[in-house]
């Protein structure tokens, strides 16, 4: 991806200083990015902010999306809700890497209370410098896009 990649980020209120130090990370490598919020930290339901970031994407306002809940899982299951999205849920550097090669998630989520800063970010930068395969990748990218038809 390009320093010209437009991103969206979002969460719920598990750790929105960990969204907003990713914000402020991918912002500072030159990328373009949307922040959702929220800005407070009170409670809130995870999946109006999965649907909101996804739909932001959808519409083709943004290239990718990160998202953070307390796990990860709840976000990124509303995101998927949202037709063309593919979202997955990362705590490892490998994951992060594959869910773009392979599967052409255009969006990662990650657990506030599963992972520490420094992992998110090293998550974020795999995510981020990776690109699709394509190939016989396609063919089953495509096949996941098929059941929603
Ligand atoms: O982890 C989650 C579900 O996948 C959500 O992110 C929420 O953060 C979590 O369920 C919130 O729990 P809380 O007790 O209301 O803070």
């Amino acid at each position: 991806m390009t320093s010209k990649t437009r991103i969206v980020i979002s969460s719920d209120h598990a750790d929105i200083g960990l969204r907003q130090r990713i914000a402020q990370y991918v912002a500072d490598k030159g990328f373009e990015v949307t922040d959702l919020g929220p800005n407070t930290a009170e409670s809130t339901h995870y999946p109006k902010h999965g649907e909101e970031a996804a739909r932001v994407i959808a519409a083709g306002d943004a290239d990718l999306g990160i998202l953070i809940c307390g796990t990860g899982q709840g976000i990124m299951m509303a995101a998927n809700k949202v037709k063309g999205i593919r979202c997955g849920v990362c705590s490892d550097v490998f994951s992060a890497k594959m869910i773009r090669a392979h599967n052409n998630a255009q969006m990662l989520s990650m657990g506030a209370r599963v992972i520490g800063e420094g992992l998110a970010l090293e998550i974020v930068d795999a995510f981020l410098a990776t690109e699709f395969e394509g190939g016989r990748h396609g063919t089953r990218v495509d096949m996941i896009t098929a059941i929603e038809d």
